[in-house]
């Protein structure tokens, strides 16, 4: 039996400042199955963020354990791409050694991996870019770039933190297609954060809505067949999805409500 890609046991996380503790994380318990696409939405605060941190090992949660493909995740041995809001570029590179830095800073540069990382840029329509800098680019030629980048090394596992939302609509639309269609062809398992619920249905399998104060595990929506195995743009179009949309949208205003009272 093939094993989670991540699976978190219990997790619990505690922030501690001069001033206050904040409890973001209690007791989330959570698998991803390899070539699974989830998307994490709910409030402001409810440690969308925290959790992805926790899952690419950058942060050690107070309690729980975090594994990947069924082993503990260790500092140095983690087999996740992130990928956020902002692209991160570094302005003096061009494109092309924009795209390379994760196969350079992981001494992989070898010729056969820059010629794959060529051949993204080509796939993704960023082929006459190579010797460009990045402010030469539009915000969604970037964000491809920066996708790019994140394959580059080849991750098990994508962690999207809000990747299409400072991009104009018209473009995020766009991107949600390429990069749903990159990540199914390369059967690479994602995990989403969005506030845009109608993006967490056209692309995920799963929706997950957390909770907040402290952040954990609300509702957990599975994706019809129908919706999952249409492209983003035309998924909005299927029926059944304004009605998932609905419950969706009636779990995180119930959630609201619970928050204030
Ligand atoms: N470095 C930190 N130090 C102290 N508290 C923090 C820190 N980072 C986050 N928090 C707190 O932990 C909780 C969860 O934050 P987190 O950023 O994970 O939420 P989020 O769901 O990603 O929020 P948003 O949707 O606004 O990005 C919040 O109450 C936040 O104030």
């Amino acid at each position: 039996m093939t094993k989670p890609v991540i699976e978190l046991r219990a997790i619990s996380h505690v922030y501690v400042t001069d001033r206050e503790a904040t409890l973001a994380l209690q007791d989330i318990n959570l698998k991803v199955e390899p070539g699974e696409f989830v998307s994490l939405v709910g409030p402001s605060g409810c440690g969308k963020t925290t959790l992805l941190s926790v899952m690419a090992g950058l942060l050690k949660p107070s309690t729980g354990e975090v594994l990947q493909d069924g082993k503990p995740l260790k500092a140095g041995s983690n087999k996740a791409g992130y990928m956020l809001q902002h692209d991160y570029l570094f302005p003096w590179r061009t494109i092309l050694d924009n795209a390379l830095i994760g196969l350079e800073l992981t001494k992989q540069l070898t010729k056969e991996r820059i010629q794959k990382v060529k051949d993204l840029l080509d796939g993704m329509g960023l082929g006459g870019t190579w010797d460009l800098y990045p402010s030469q680019l539009s915000g969604g030629m970037r964000q491809r770039v920066a996708l790019v980048r994140t394959l580059a090394t080849d991750p098990e596992v994508l962690l999207l933190d809000e990747p299409f939302s400072a991009l104009d609509y018209q473009t995020k639309l766009q991107l949600e297609d390429l990069i749903v269609d990159t990540l199914r062809e390369r059967k690479k398992t994602a995990v989403l954060v969005t506030h845009d619920l109608s993006e967490a249905i056209a692309v995920s399998d799963r929706v997950i809505v957390l909770a907040a104060h402290p952040g954990r595990i609300r509702t957990t929506f599975e994706i019809p067949k129908e919706i999952r195995e249409t492209a983003p743009f035309y998924a909005r179009d299927q029926e059944g999805f304004a009605e998932l949309f609905h419950q969706v949208w009636k779990e995180l205003e119930a959630e609201k409500e619970e928050v204030q009272p």
